[in-house]
């Protein structure tokens, strides 16, 4: 008989996977913020993660780029913990960090601390819509073009993964499929994506699979298509009909 405190998952995890997080506990200021985790993903395309506020989805974020590490359980990239494998990915919030310098210069210091070729920086604005802001200072972009500074920036690093952490969160319809361009763009070229968001909308257009968080734990992970017309968590279901989940 099926384990019905175990998350619903409908993939098949049995090749291909990427990512594995096993027994995944984190405690921080004494409370669990992320518990009984296990989780595997696949080493391309789109995986979205959403749930109500506070259900932990940052810290899982950060726990996947290595940032944090796991209290209990493991965390792993291709078997290599991921506290190792932070260097080959990049992470984007909703609200870029920006040097007080101009646009190209942000893009030059990211490329010149990796020692990758700097020649690079002109293509990436170019790629991101911002070659006739180079000269400008990126703290006077708009919030739409400081946010595709941030993937230009992001991209630059080279990343096998790339951690979205609500990067349309505060932005105009047209910015917000601007970045979703520039994602599915990394996407098309093997870039591991995990998108945190709220926008059930972004996550229908982007993502191939979903996980769904709720007070730290996951309770679904399922196929997009599947999650968004049959999803079999109550608290998917309730999130999805714009429920508040207490
Ligand atoms: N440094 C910390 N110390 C103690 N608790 C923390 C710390 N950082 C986060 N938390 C708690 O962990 C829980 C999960 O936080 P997290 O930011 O991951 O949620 P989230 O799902 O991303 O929420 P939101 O949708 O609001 O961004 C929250 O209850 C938060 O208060």
């Amino acid at each position: 008989m099926r384990d019905l405190s175990a998350p619903e998952t409908l993939l098949d995890t049995s090749s291909d996977m990427a990512l594995r997080l096993s027994g995944v506990r984190l405690i921080l200021g004494g409370r669990a913020v992320l518990d009984g985790v296990d989780l595997a993903l696949p080493g391309r395309g789109v995986t979205a993660v959403m749930g109500p506020n506070g259900a932990g989805k940052s810290q899982l974020l950060k726990l996947i780029h290595g940032l944090t590490v796991p209290t209990a359980g493991t965390a792993t990239w291709n078997g290599r913990p991921a506290a190792t494998m932070t260097a080959t990915q990049a992470l984007v919030f909703q609200k870029p960090v920006l040097l007080r310098r101009s646009v190209a210069a942000n893009l030059d210091f990211v490329l010149k601390s990796r020692r990758k070729d700097r020649a690079l920086a002109q293509a990436l604005l170019t790629h991101v819509g911002l070659a006739d802001k180079a000269r400008q200072p990126a703290r006077a972009l708009s919030g739409g073009e400081a946010q595709r500074l941030a993937m230009a920036r992001a991209l630059a690093l080279e990343p096998q993964v790339l951690l979205l952490d609500e990067p349309t969160a505060s932005l105009d319809p047209a910015s917000v499929l601007a970045i979703e361009h520039i994602t599915l763009q990394a996407r098309d070229q093997g870039v591991k994506v995990i998108l945190v968001t709220h926008d059930i909308g972004q996550a229908r257009r982007m993502a191939d699979d979903v996980v769904f968080l709720n007070r730290g734990r996951i309770t679904e992970h399922s196929p997009a298509e599947r999650f968004f017309t049959a999803p079999r968590s109550t608290e998917a279901k309730d999130f999805l009909n714009g429920r508040l989940i207490v």
